[in-house]
């Protein structure tokens, strides 16, 4: 594989709230067409690395470098090349979408009416035409996560930061979620994507980067990770590199404390 231009660099990033180190030295390099599978247990600080890309949050230690700009204050430039799904999202609810998402497009330097066409075309192809005028606030979760999935993608940026963003979706737009992402990889597009879906991680990620306490323990191709690890599925790799063999007996111990009267 021709390996592409660098879209991101992180020196030894570290990042603590308090007294909580959270972030304790990633280093990682990200080239262009790459998919990456960022995974790890809860609160490990997944959602942190990208917020830390992002420029939503500062105080760290460390180097951050998008499409070789470092992240700062001062440099916004690189963000027009950037769509983003955060895991959890304010939604304008008493906007329509139509009013949502021509408000996204033109905070992206996009004018209105090529906002407003391309909005309506992409909300036709998820099935939302004809509440493409309506209030976010009768959407249902799902209708408002395609709503997210187009405004990251309506200025067409190079570099995608996806936190868990199937959440809501039925199995048949997960189906046709993982093939536009195939389809932005093919074609030169940089894909960050957080989840703790594994087998959707499994299939779509073309590298895999596991944090744990802190730091990367895992880094490669699926199969290089299943090579290394001698576990058939990334579920499997995921409970082996991150110590975890306990699930029946938390189980039954959850269970017995429902149970007592
Ligand atoms: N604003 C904040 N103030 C204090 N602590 C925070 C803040 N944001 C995150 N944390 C802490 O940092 C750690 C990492 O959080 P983060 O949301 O990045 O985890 P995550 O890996 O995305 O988790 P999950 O898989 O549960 O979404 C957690 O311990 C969390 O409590």
């Amino acid at each position: 594989m021709v390996i592409g231009e660098i879209v991101l660099c992180l020196r030894d990033l570290k990042k603590n709230y308090g007294t909580k180190e959270v972030l304790k030295g990633i280093d990682l390099t990200v080239h262009r067409g790459q998919i990456i599978g960022y995974i790890g247990p809860n609160g490990v600080g997944k959602s942190t690395t990208i917020k830390i890309l992002l420029g939503l949050e500062g105080d760290f230690s460390g180097k951050v470098e998008i499409f070789g700009e470092e992240v700062t204050d001062k440099n916004i430039g690189y963000k027009r090349k950037i769509g983003y799904v955060p895991e959890i999202a304010e939604l304008y609810d008493n906007l329509t979408a139509r009013e949502y998402l021509t408000f996204v497009g033109e905070l992206y330097g996009m004018d209105f009416q090529a906002a407003d066409e391309k909005a309506h075309r992409l909300m036709k192809v998820f099935g939302l035409e004809e509440v493409y005028h309506s209030r976010i606030a009768s959407y249902s979760k799902g209708m408002r996560q395609k709503v997210l999935i187009i405004s990251s993608l309506l200025h067409n940026p190079d570099l995608l930061f996806l936190d868990e963003p199937l959440s809501g979706l039925d199995a048949n737009s997960v189906m046709v979620f993982k093939e536009i992402l195939a389809v932005l990889a093919a074609q030169g597009k940089t894909i960050f994507y957080s989840s703790h879906i594994m087998d959707v991680v499994e299939k779509i990620s073309n590298r895999i980067i596991l944090i744990n306490d802190g730091k990367i323990v895992a880094d490669g191709s699926f199969n290089e990770l299943k090579a290394q690890n001698k576990e058939g599925t990334l579920e499997q790799i995921f409970n082996q590199l991150t110590g975890f063999n306990e699930y029946k007996a938390l189980a039954e111990e959850f269970v017995a404390i429902v149970q007592e009267v």
